[in-house]
């Protein structure tokens, strides 16, 4: 098949649905198809998903391509997974049956363990080892709850039945019918079990979190063949899955951020900033982590990141909890019309704050309102809030690393805010990048795979097209006064809160 005859299908499958893209052999984006998935809520808040709906889900989005023009599937050459992080699930190794539902990154049921003195005490070495903060957040105290509370994990570990992974590597499993059951450093990364220089399993942090070691996948490159499917039939052949990794890595390789002190901002519900450090751990401040960006052909790069909790989620509370908009799209008018001497501050701690505050009783805050306060004024605060909380977290990684920052590449709905963008821009004092490709973390899965395949040479990863530039404008004594208001505002709020 000549190379120009071929297509590149990357899957996303992130919090809140799958999506399947369909790349031409230049690189440009042809289709894409998108499914969500139920988000299971209980009364305690625990969220989890339904593996086997996620499944189905990426065997629907692939359908949907195929199904409106047959002829790729003789066409589509290989895969490249990105997956939402963290998110950890059991199932049967002889029949990939589900043990459980998905245990989400968002839930915190693993609490409990990790605020256990023994467990605390650990927490300096468990840093040491995998370069992160003693968390419930990541998948190692969600698999302890795994194991204390579903007795099928534990009777399958007794019989060498038993498979855990993140959704890369159960994806991996499902789509080769357990042929191959393998994950990559940088979700394993972000699992609080691997040993961040070894780049494999650590047997005494396996222990402490009561992980049966056996049950977890192997870790390979990130742009190694992971195994081959066909999509359960839709594909006329097998191809191989050449690639994955974490959604959040993911878009940092979609935006081409390969050298290290490039640094990528993703706006979601939450944001995850991170930056490319290269190929050594650095130490770093409180409040961001280290992990593995990917590996390729044996080469490692590391990331430093640091995660807000909610920051372009908070339009969506300005719409459906206060009722002040009816769409986000109005959010830039109103901003905009704001009276320039309102001095008001949205803290919005709405499930307490992240990095580089970790304070979860803390609650949100609107301070500093007058009578010029009104609506206008309270959604800018709102917006204002997303870029300062971003700043905060780019000061952090700034003084980990003695790596120059020149420009911060973005992605997300919310970049297409250019008040957002702009103010974001005078803040943290750099140039903004905005690919005019939304899909970053699908886009960069799919890359890897064919620049592992030899479809596209490493240099598709520096051309973009239509993208778009903000550059700082702001007077820089105006910015600072408004940081140390910004500063203030978490201060009283935090001080309220406890
Ligand atoms: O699915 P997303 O895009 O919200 O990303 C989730 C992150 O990977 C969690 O760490």
């Amino acid at each position: 098949m000549a190379n120009d005859d071929v297509y590149v299908l990357g899957i996303d499958q992130s919090t809140q649905g799958t999506k399947a893209l369909l790349f031409d052999t230049q690189g440009k984006l042809i289709d894409k198809a998108a499914l969500p998935h139920r988000q299971i809520i209980n009364e305690r808040g625990y969220v989890e998903h339904d593996l086997n709906e996620i499944a189905s889900n990426v065997i629907g989005v692939v359908k949907t391509l195929i199904d409106k023009d047959s002829s790729r599937a003789q066409k589509i050459a290989t895969v490249g997974l990105s997956v939402q992080r963290e998110t950890v699930g059991a199932w049967r190794k002889s029949t990939l049956e589900p043990l459980y539902n998905a245990i989400v990154w968002q839930c915190a049921r693993g609490a409990e363990f990790v605020s256990r003195p023994e467990v605390k005490a650990q927490a300096k070495r468990i840093r040491e080892i995998t370069g992160l903060e003693l968390s419930e957040y990541f998948s190692a105290a969600k698999i302890t709850w795994l194991v204390d509370n579903v007795p099928e994990v534990k009777a399958c570990a007794e019989r060498n039945d038993l498979c855990i992974g993140n959704m890369d590597s159960f994806l991996v499993s499902f789509l080769t019918h357990g042929r191959s059951f393998a994950t990559e450093p940088s979700n394993a990364s972000r699992t609080q079990l691997m040993d961040l220089k070894a780049l494999s399993w650590s047997e005494e942090l396996c222990s402490l979190f009561k992980v049966p070691l056996s049950a977890l996948p192997e870790i390979k490159d990130s742009d190694s063949e992971f195994g081959f499917t066909d999509f359960n039939g839709l594909l006329k052949h097998e191809i191989p899955i050449h690639a994955a990794i974490g959604d959040s890595q993911g878009a940092l390789f979609g935006h081409g951020c390969s050298k290290p002190g490039q640094v990528k901002t993703t706006y979601g519900t939450g944001s995850s900033i991170m930056m490319n450090s290269g190929d050594r751990v650095s130490s770093c401040e409180h409040g961001i982590v280290n992990s593995v960006g990917w590996r390729r052909q044996g080469r490692t790069t590391y990331v430093l990141e640091g995660n807000i909790n909610y920051s372009a989620g908070i339009i969506s509370y300005l719409k459906d909890d206060m009722q002040l908009i009816a769409d986000p799209s109005e959010t830039e008018a109103l901003a905009r019309a704001a009276n320039p001497n309102d001095r008001s501050y949205f803290v919005p701690a709405l499930s307490g704050l992240g990095a580089p505050y970790f304070n979860g009783n803390v609650r949100g805050s609107i301070l500093g309102i007058s009578r010029l306060t009104g609506k206008k004024e309270i959604v800018r605060a709102a917006l204002d809030s997303i870029a300062y909380q971003v700043s905060d977290i780019l000061s952090l990684i700034r003084k980990s690393s003695d790596v120059q920052i020149t420009q911060l590449c973005v992605d997300g709905g919310a970049t297409k805010n250019s008040y957002l963008m702009q103010f974001q821009s005078d803040l943290v004092r750099l140039p903004l990048k905005v690919p005019s490709d939304a899909e970053l973390s699908g886009k960069g899965a799919a890359f890897m795979a064919a620049i592992a395949m030899e479809i596209y040479d490493e240099i598709i990863l520096d051309q973009h097209e239509n993208e778009s530039f903000f550059e700082p404008v702001a007077d820089e004594k105006e910015i600072s006064e408004k940081v140390e208001g910004w500063h203030k505002a978490i201060a009283s709020t935090i001080e309220y809160g406890l």
